[in-house]
Parts: structure tokens; C-alpha cells; sequence
């Protein structure tokens, strides 16, 4: 029998915090951790994470970075590897973030890479997926998210090394999300696809997280569908009270 998928909040601050707030944010978070059986993990900017692994004593947190590099050293300037990353206290890395793959030209071929670089150090990589509103007038929101997935999930990814983190583009930041049912199916769909991929067993047991929009007041109901498996926030994790009523709404 499978074990059932251990929900994951995960917060992805984006280029948010100096210094001062960052740790306040941190702590706040961790003061606030325990209560429910699930992952919390939080992604603050690169600059941040040592001193926020340092300055978090009691472990109720995970902590993810938002991207990084294919190489594990070299000349590359500017870019930080996986290496460095896990030296730093990483656990997680999310990879594909829409607003790299917009802002830096980042493409599938390259997330797959950036995944791969991931594994090769142990971390878990939150591969990120989703459809511009324009592909979803369309109809395509399907298809665009198998070529995605193909380009961008590795072979090697299981349910242990990978997270998928659903994330429709126009819902990011503005406010609108889909209907739980729409983001219900949308969800089968990637698990149905992750099995055609991967095998039955791998995708039953990959947490598949919904990003975009997210906030207490929309939560429960998104996270209480059957192939939503917690969630990748934003804004809403900016603030610890807010953050931590996402985290209220996991089901049971
Ligand atoms: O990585 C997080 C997502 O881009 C969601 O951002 P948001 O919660 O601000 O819409």
C-alpha cells in the first residue's frame, strides 16, 4: 500500500527581506511551527539563508532556496550551485519558478539540468510548472504542462528527490486563483501524466503543490482536494500570522 503523501507549506519569498526582517520572518515562522503533521519550509532570497539556518535552533523548518546553477563550481559569476547550497543548510531548491523562466529565458532542458544538479547533492527539488492565461484561454493548459513536465522532470526524480508545484502563471501575485475543482483537475492530470512518465508507484507517493494566490481565506478549500498536497505561497508567506493560516487550513 502506498504511504500517504506528507503535505508540504512551503514559502517562497521571492527578492523580499533585508537582513533584520528576514530573521524576525524566520523565527516568527518557526515560533509558530509544530502543530500539524506536515513539511513547513521556507525560501528566503541566497543572501539569507546561512544566517537563517544559524539563527533557527529547534528544526521545525526546512529551508529551500529559490534557484541555482547546473555546475557544482566554476566560472560562472553571480550563480550559486546546489553544492553551496547544501553547505549553506538547504534541504530544498525550487527550480522553474515561472518568473525565472520569464525573467532569465530559463527553458525546460535547463530546469531538467538545474533538478539534476539538485539530486546530485541529496536536496529535494520543487520543480515548478504552469500555464500563462492566454495558454489556458486556449485549451492548452493541458499541453503545455505535459511539455513541462517532459522537459523539465528527470528521469531519476521520485517521490523522495522531487516535488511538482503547480503554479498557473495568472494566478501568481494577482489575486485570482482557479475554483478548487479546476485546480483539482488540473492536478489529477499531472499525477495521470507523472504515472505515464514515471510509474504508478513514484507519482502516487510525489507531492504535487498548488502555488499561486494562496492565502487563508482560499486555502482550506484548495487544500482539502484529493491531488493537492499542500502549497507553494508567496505573498501570503511574507507574514508569519498569514503564513501560518495556510498551514491551519491542511486538512485533519
Ligand atoms: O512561488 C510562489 C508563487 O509564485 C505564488 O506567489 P503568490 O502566492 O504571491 O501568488
Amino acid at each position: 500500500m502506498t504511504e500517504p503523501r506528507r503535505p508540504v507549506i512551503a514559502g517562497n519569498w521571492k527578492m523580499n527581506c533585508l537582513l533584520d526582517a528576514g530573521l524576525d520572518l524566520a523565527q516568527a515562522v518557526e515560533d509558530g511551527a509544530g502543530g500539524r503533521d506536515c513539511e513547513i519550509v521556507i525560501c528566503p532570497p541566497h543572501v539569507l539563508l546561512h544566517p537563517v539556518n544559524v539563527a533557527l535552533e529547534d528544526n521545525l523548518l526546512g529551508l529551500g532556496a529559490q534557484d541555482c546553477h547546473v555546475a557544482e563550481k566554476g566560472a560562472h559569476t553571480g550563480d550559486v550551485s546546489a553544492a553551496m547550497l547544501a553547505d549553506a543548510g538547504c534541504g530544498y531548491v525550487i527550480v522553474g519558478h515561472s518568473e525565472r523562466r520569464v525573467d532569465h529565458g530559463e527553458s525546460d532542458d535547463l530546469v531538467r539540468a538545474k533538478a539534476e544538479s539538485v539530486f546530485a547533492q541529496e536536496l529535494v527539488a520543487i520543480i515548478c510548472i504552469g500555464e500563462t492565461e492566454a495558454e489556458r484561454d486556449d485549451g492548452r493548459t493541458e499541453a503545455v504542462l505535459a511539455k513541462q513536465l517532459d522537459g523539465s522532470v528527470p528521469a531519476g526524480s521520485n517521490a523522495a528527490n522531487t516535488i511538482i508545484a503547480y503554479e498557473p502563471v495568472w494566478a501568481i501575485g494577482t489575486g485570482k486563483t482557479p475554483t478548487a475543482d479546476e485546480a483539482q483537475n488540473v492536478h489529477s492530470f499531472i499525477r495521470r501524466y507523472l504515472a505515464e512518465k514515471l510509474g504508478d508507484d513514484i507519482a502516487s507517493g510525489m507531492r504535487i503543490l498548488y502555488g499561486g494566490s494562496m492565502k487563508p481565506s482560499n486555502a482550506a478549500e484548495l487544500l482539502a482536494q484529493a491531488d493537492i498536497d499542500g502549497g507553494l505561497i508567496g505573498g501570503a508567506s511574507l507574514n508569519a500570522g498569514d503564513f501560518h493560516g495556510i498551514v491551519e487550513c491542511l486538512p485533519g
